[in-house]
């Protein structure tokens, strides 16, 4: 089943597209990770996943239904990001408690076994903890609340890298316990492809892939040798990356859809055939142009 189910959905500020004409599926209990550069369109996308924003065009459905300030939907969500506000007047105990009461599947074990953990202070008010402090009380109810959809924009924003690895371990090993349908916007692929299943990678508003973490690791090759050599290799493809490395030699990425016969004859011929990682092919994907920062240098 599809808990989320997006059509041609565009989102306009001032008519600029932040979104623009997607369409894709979620399903039901998997981990996504959301991952794009500054400015893509995630968390656009997730709040109108979240029936926060309404879209200028398209649909969205979530549990079959438009999400926007839909009651059934709300009580099966739960969306963190960096600018959660709780009521000023309760301290961190009270908002769990609250928590408590508000969703069906809370585990108190759990909030109260991370809240330790993580070494909060219960007296402490919201509006008084750090940043990466915020973020941390934010999972620990993102986590806690156990909703059928998870959705998390960046949530380990201004946390250190020890936490975030701890926070990461958690939502895979609660997940496991208790399977649910979990979205997680990132930058960054590496730190958190251990615990995807599925990547949703977007760029300038538009889908560039959306795939299982382990097809991405198949999907392309790198290839590094004479340039030349290289060149006839890759003629009819599409490159997705390229820099030169040092003289004539040159190190391209492309897809692979070579048949092994040709990448065996590449390799007699000296060039060498790389893995591509999740991660890199990310970036590259999403890089402004083919080749990296290295091009700017190489232009002054
Ligand atoms: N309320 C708004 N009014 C006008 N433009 C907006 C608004 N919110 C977002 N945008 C624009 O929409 C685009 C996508 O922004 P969005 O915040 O969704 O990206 P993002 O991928 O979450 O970025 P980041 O990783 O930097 O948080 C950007 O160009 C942004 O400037």
């Amino acid at each position: 089943m599809n808990v989320i189910d997006i059509h041609a959905l565009t989102k306009k500020y001032r008519g600029n597209k932040a979104i623009h004409h997607l369409t894709l599926q979620i399903e039901e209990n998997k981990i996504t990770g959301l991952i794009g550069r500054n400015g893509a369109g995630k968390t656009t996308l997730l709040k109108m996943m979240a029936g926060f924003i309404k879209p200028s065009s398209g649909s969205v459905a979530v549990f079959g239904r438009n999400p926007f300030n839909n009651i059934q939907v709300s009580a099966n969500m739960i969306s963190i990001d960096d600018k959660m506000i709780f009521p000023t007047a309760l301290n961190l105990a009270e908002v769990l408690k609250g928590a408590e009461s508000f969703y069906p599947n809370w585990n108190k074990e759990l909030a109260e076994g991370l809240f330790q953990y993580f070494t909060l202070d219960p007296k402490k008010y919201h509006n008084e903890l750090s940043k990466g402090m915020k973020s941390t009380f934010n999972l620990i109810i993102g986590i806690a609340s156990r909703c059928a959809l998870t959705i998390l924009d960046e949530p380990t924003s201004g946390m250190d890298s020890a936490v975030r690895k701890d926070f990461y371990r958690a939502i895979l090993k609660d997940y496991i316990e208790y399977p649910r349908t979990i979205i997680m916007s990132s930058h960054l692929l590496s730190e958190v492809e251990d615990i995807l299943e599925d990547i949703l990678l977007i760029k300038d508003g538009q889908l560039k892939l959306h795939k299982p973490v382990e097809e991405m690791k198949e999907l392309a090759i790198g290839l590094r040798g004479k340039t030349e050599l290289i060149d006839q290799l890759i003629k009819d493809k599409e490159v997705i990356h390229r820099k030169s490395v040092g003289v004539a030699v040159s190190y391209v990425v492309v897809e692979n859809t070579f048949l092994p016969a040709r990448l065996e004859e590449a390799k007699d011929q000296g060039i060498e055939l790389l893995p591509v990682s999740a991660d890199d092919l990310c970036i590259y994907l999403t890089n402004k142009t083919v080749g990296g920062i290295d091009d700017v240098f190489s232009k002054h």
